[in-house]
């Protein structure tokens, strides 16, 4: 008898998912019966209009806004099933889901090194063992000379690296990337993508870019594009980086 392996289920799997903002008359349903897959070490682009649903997808798939209904699966553990399925879903993000904002928001007052390490802590890992990590993350990021740095003292773009090291940080098996390249120039937008393409395929990690930066389309294989909620899947160009 064959047994499932539940390391090939997808690592975002969203089933009917639905959401509507208010009620009665007022009411506005920002999502409609969303269905969308995505594998482990797949980067795919989510695309719309202003208005079109995008942040509220992110956010449901981040655990921080309830769906109204539908199903929500990561790595093949049910997360989501018209209600969450974890009482703490603070401890949810950190365990699952890595973020990345168009702004990096890191902690001023701590250095690259302690903006990284200090999620692994959090989730009760040792100071060696999250510090380890940290320094790791930087040496791939190419950025480990400037770990002692403080966040003021990093240009944009290594800041923005540090907010990526910090969301693999705790080898969630998700990524959600809000705009990230947003407020960066198109060659720095590029090194981005480039390198969140090389984290994919190295930590296996499924991650969700939203986007509206012409310049790093065609770069996606694979792109979701919501039309007043609703989601179409699109073949894309996949371009070389
Ligand atoms: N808190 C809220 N209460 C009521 N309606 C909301 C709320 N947040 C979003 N909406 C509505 O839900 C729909 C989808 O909004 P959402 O912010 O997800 O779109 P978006 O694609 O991310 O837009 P943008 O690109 O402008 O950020 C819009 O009609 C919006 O007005």
């Amino acid at each position: 008898m064959s047994v499932p392996d539940s390391s090939r289920a997808p690592a975002i799997q969203v089933k009917n998912l639905s959401k509507t903002y208010g009620s009665g008359s007022s009411a506005v349903t920002a999502l409609r019966n969303i269905n969308m897959s995505v594998q482990a070490g797949e980067v795919v682009g989510l695309l719309g209009p202003s208005g079109s649903g995008k942040t509220t997808l992110l956010q449901c798939l981040g655990a921080i806004l309830d769906p109204s209904g539908g199903h929500i699966a990561l790595a093949g553990e049910t997360l989501y099933d018209d209600g969450w399925k974890y009482q703490d879903r603070r401890a949810l993000r950190r365990d699952h889901i890595g973020f990345i904002f168009q702004r990096p928001y890191l902690i001023p007052f701590m250095n690259a090194t302690e903006n990284i390490a200090f999620l692994p802590m959090l989730q009760g890992k040792s100071n060696k063992v999250a510090y380890q990590r940290a320094r790791d993350l930087l040496n791939l990021l190419e950025i480990a000379h400037r770990a002692d740095a403080r966040i003021e003292q990093l240009s944009g773009g290594e800041q923005q690296r540090v907010s990526i090291a910090r969301a693999l940080a705790n080898h969630p098996p998700v990524i959600l990337a809000d705009e990230p390249t947003a407020p960066l120039d198109s060659h720095r937008a590029l090194i981005v993508m480039k390198l969140l393409h090389e984290m994919a395929q190295k930590a296996q990690t499924a991650i969700v870019v939203v986007t509206h930066d012409e310049n790093i389309i065609p770069l996606f294989r694979r792109l979701y594009r919501l039309r007043d909620g609703v989601l179409h899947e699109e073949q894309g160009e996949g371009r070389a980086l």
